[in-house]
């Protein structure tokens, strides 16, 4: 049976570098014939212009009856001023809400020969290679929002609501994935200050009682920022709030080279998922052809991973990123110079190349088939 994914372009980059994402998974349908059906649906800014709504019916529909969503950026310029409700950002929120997606799973690596596209030293990356594990549907993203005209002015309100449930599956499913990694977890908060995060700090420390072989330290989240990039090695698993994880994955970029390099899963309690890069439609750059595509392909990695079970086509995507950059191929944002870089769409033709190149281990005579 053919795996059903629904493929959300978005806004911005969003379709140029889904393009390649989708172009990577026909290189692994070819090479280790799995079947993938993939369907389009329309989300954010481009689906306010077209029929007024950032999230369709429709598209809500298209991912629930999807194995996989795939998606590239929502949001731009363009829509900045639309009310709340009109927002591009609103579908993602949305989306993930109603999905039930409330683990983001943000990993960083250093890929071979990147240190010279950070802007921290060599000494500083060694050994770089961690993930934040961020609460994705609560916090401060979906709490209640006021907006009110006084005699004195204007005045906004933001409400950062957690449940003791939202904090416990979150964390444990940090627990979980730190016992396949380095088993620790440095769980991030600003306990000095806010209510939420004294809850928080408490959930933590109880369910941290049924993972003894896990290493749990506590850090305020302004600390944090600073030593993610003072000493990023020090860190295996980050477990952290929506809008905390938000800002310190956005950070990581530091240390991988450029944020083009970010994937991202939002996963629920099975294996359906949402995989999209942690960056934004970036506006500056769209329709150029020079954005990076390697958050979504990465992001494919994770999907075939995560969702479909295909671990030997994930590394096998993940090898061929690492054989492209390790050839000395770069985008605009990872080249020094720019007359070096190659486009989003020459990238992404080398790596869907490598991994047509790839031999799967167990290699069976395999018909070949996309389901379009
Ligand atoms: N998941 C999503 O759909 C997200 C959407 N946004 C939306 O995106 C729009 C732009 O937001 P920004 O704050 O500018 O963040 P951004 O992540 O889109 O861009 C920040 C900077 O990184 C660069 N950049 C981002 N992705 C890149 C890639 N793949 N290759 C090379 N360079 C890349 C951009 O050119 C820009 O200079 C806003 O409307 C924002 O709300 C922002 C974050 C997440
Ligand atoms: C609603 C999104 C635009 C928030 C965000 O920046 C993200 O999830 O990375
Ligand atoms: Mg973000």
């Amino acid at each position: 049976m053919a795996k059903k994914i629904a493929v959300l372009p978005g806004d911005g980059i969003g379709p140029e570098i889904v393009d390649e994402g989708v172009k990577v998974l026909r290189a692994v349908a070819e090479s280790f014939g799995y079947r993938f059906a993939f369907r389009f649906g329309m989300v954010g800014g481009g689906a306010i212009d077209r029929v007024g709504t950032p999230l369709p019916q429709e598209t809500l529909d298209l991912c629930r009856d999807s194995d996989a969503v795939l998606l590239g950026a929502v949001g731009g310029p363009r829509w900045d001023d639309n009310p709340p409700e009109l927002r591009p950002e609103k579908a993602l929120l949305s989306l993930r809400k109603e999905l039930g997606l409330f683990a983001n799973l943000r990993p960083a690596m250093l890929f071979e020969g990147m240190e010279q596209s950070s802007t921290l030293r060599p000494e500083v990356l060694k050994g770089v290679d961690l993930i934040v594990v961020r609460e994705l549907t609560g916090g401060i993203y979906f709490g209640e929002k006021s907006r009110e005209r006084l005699e004195e002015g204007e005045r906004a309100t933001d409400t950062l609501v957690y449940h003791e449930w939202e904090i416990e599956r979150i964390v444990r499913r940090a627990f979980d994935i730190a016992r396949g990694r380095r088993k620790r977890v440095t769980s991030v908060d600003k306990a000095n200050v806010l209510e939420s995060s004294r809850l928080w700090r408490s959930v933590v420390n109880r369910v941290a009682e049924d993972y003894p072989d896990v290493e749990l330290e506590h850090m305020l989240v302004d600390n944090c920022a600073m030593q993610v990039v003072r000493k990023p090695s020090h860190f295996d698993v980050i477990v952290t709030e929506n809008m905390f994880g938000d800002i310190l994955s956005d950070e990581t970029a530091i240390l991988t080279g450029s944020i083009g390099m970010l994937p991202s899963a939002s996963l629920g309690d099975g294996s359906f998922g949402l995989y999209e890069p942690v960056h934004g439609s970036a506006p500056d750059i769209a329709g150029q052809g020079v954005a990076n595509p390697v958050a979504t392909i990465l992001s494919v990695a994770m999907m075939l991973r995560h969702s479909f079970g295909y671990e030997e086509a994930a590394r096998a995507v993940e090898q061929a990123v690492r054989s492209v950059l390790a050839a000395g191929y770069r985008t605009a944002d990872l080249a020094p110079s720019g007359d070096l870089a190659i486009g989003t769409e020459e990238f992404g033709d080398r790596v869907a190349e490598a991994v047509r190149r790839h031999v799967p281990s167990s290699s069976t005579t395999v018909p070949l088939e996309i389901v379009l």
